[in-house]
């Protein structure tokens, strides 16, 4: 039976300089074969003693019953930081409960079905562009571009032209390649002036390419805005009417200080969900296009679905809803390949688990690649089976074993979001295509700020009405 691909481990830990000199290119290539087995490890850095926990468990300890003990960690909001600034993504306490409260709303699951439509528009566009897809193209720049353009219509109620997209979407691959490097420096505690070097300039030159564009965007709103707290009806009027997330926040004043967000603050929350929202979705489609080009039985069941239910409506919230099978494909692909493979805390006291003693100021990983792969949680960890989610053999409950939209109060806002547009994107795709690997290829898994294939995926896609003629 094929398995999906997976980096193979290596059989036993690498040492620390090894993993600095050979495994920056991702940090999947620093595990090891009982890394897949263990319930948790220390690694002691020069930089950081670093514990990965994966005990449901203490799982449950760190991110849900004791959460203001183990926040996000200080790492993480550096490395960030040039690209989201303060964004709810890395803050913490007081000012994270505010920015919070205040993108809730938004994604409450009635206005996620509000946005359809304009989701469905973006995933025609893509249909339109799937035509012109050469056989054995690369398709993750596609599953990347809709996913980015659905975040624009919905966020921002505007569309992503081809070149600002391009240009965009450039320099996030830059940011995301540095990345990894300036981490592994902090974490081997390496001088600053080592940590700004040309490959953190570069990164610092990306993140401000982004924050630009983002930029040009929300300025004439925030004027809109200003305008219209300055009593012009017009601008009010206007703003109300634009009913996308953008419009909320710029509405929205802080509940102790009456004050509204300023531009900076703005500009910061609209570019963590730029990314928090398409990089990971986008990473997962490709995920599950891969999966289902490697099983054509489990396509064909997936295309009967679709066809099955679209007979007897038309692609809506509803319809999507009853394709269960596409929903769990996409589920199966989430825990295989969970975009956001790692979760980074950090302790603000002395604690103790299992057998180990963690000082103040440790860090504490989770991971859902592990815990998705862990032997002792999961049947057949490594291989695909969308049916086990229906089956009633589980061999431990979700709850526990799964989590690759986090858990607790930080988990992830967009996470009814993604899967409705997932489903709709996967659902367009089988119905319209039948589709497999280009010759000879496999992708190759790297873990940076998610999970992506470096060699993309290249896909030889067939219409379907064009194979029944
Ligand atoms: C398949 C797609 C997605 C996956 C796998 C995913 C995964 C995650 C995970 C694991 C976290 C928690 C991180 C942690 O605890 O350290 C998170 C947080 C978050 N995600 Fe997502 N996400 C996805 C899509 C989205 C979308 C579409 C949006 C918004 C449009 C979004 C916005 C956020 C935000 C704002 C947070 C921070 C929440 C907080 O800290 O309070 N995500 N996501």
């Amino acid at each position: 039976m094929t398995c999906p691909v997976f980096p193979k481990p290596a059989k036993s830990k690498a040492s620390l300089w090894k993993v600095f000199f050979t495994k920056r290119r991702s940090w999947l290539d620093a595990l090891y074969e009982r890394s897949y087995g263990m319930k948790m490890g220390e690694y002691k850095l020069p930089g950081l003693r670093l514990y990965m926990v994966n005990q449901p468990e203490l799982v449950r300890r760190i991110m849900v019953q004791e959460v203001g003990n183990f926040p996000k960690n200080r790492l993480l909001g550096d490395i960030l930081e040039p690209l989201l600034g303060e964004s709810i993504f890395t803050t913490n306490g007081e000012q994270w409960q505010k920015q919070r409260n205040m993108l809730d709303p938004a994604f409450k699951h009635a206005r996620v079905q509000q946005v359809f439509g304009l989701m469905q528009d973006a995933a025609n566009d893509m249909l339109a562009r799937l035509e012109h897809h050469r056989p054995g193209q690369d398709i993750d720049p596609e599953m990347t571009y809709v996913t980015a353009d659905i975040i624009f219509r919905t966020i921002m109620s505007t569309q992503l032209p081809p070149d600002q997209a391009n240009r965009i979407l450039e320099a996030f691959v830059r940011f995301q390649a540095e990345s990894p490097k300036l981490a592994l420096r902090k974490m081997f505690n390496l001088p600053g002036w080592l940590q700004r070097g040309r490959s953190e300039r570069k990164r610092l030159q990306a993140a401000q390419e982004i924050r630009t564009a983002i930029e040009d965007i929300v300025r004439p709103r925030y004027r809109q805005a200003e305008a219209a707290r300055a009593g012009c009806p017009q601008s009010r009027a206007a703003l109300e009417q634009q009913q996308d997330i953008l419009s909320s926040l710029l509405l929205t004043t802080d509940n102790t200080t009456g004050q509204p967000f300023s531009f900076s603050e703005i500009v910061d929350q609209i570019s963590m969900l730029f990314l928090a929202g398409h990089e990971t979705s986008a990473s997962a489609l490709t995920w599950s296009l891969y999966l289902l080009a490697l099983y054509p039985e489990v396509q064909e069941d997936a295309h009967a679905e679709v066809v099955r239910v679209l007979e007897q409506q038309p692609m809506s919230v509803e319809a999507i809803r009853k394709m269960v099978l596409v929903r769990d494909i996409f589920r199966e692909a989430l825990r295989l390949y969970p975009p956001v493979g790692f979760l980074s805390r950090e302790c603000t006291h002395a604690t103790d688990m299992r057998d180990k003693h963690m000082p103040a100021g440790s860090s504490v990983m989770i991971s859902p690649w592990l815990i998705h792969r862990h032997q002792e949680f999961w049947d057949n960890p490594h291989g695909f089976d969308p049916y086990r989610f229906t089956g009633k053999n589980l061999k431990t409950p979700l709850s526990k074993s799964y989590l690759p939209f986090g858990a607790g109060p930080r988990v992830c806002i967009g996470a009814a979001f993604a899967q409705q547009e997932a489903s709709l994107i996967l659902a367009s795709i089988l119905r319209d295509y039948r589709f497999t690997l280009a010759e000879g290829f496999a992708p190759q898994p790297v873990g940076r700020l998610t999970i992506r294939s470096e060699n993309g995926l290249q896909l030889v896609l067939t219409r379907r009405e064009q194979q029944q003629s």
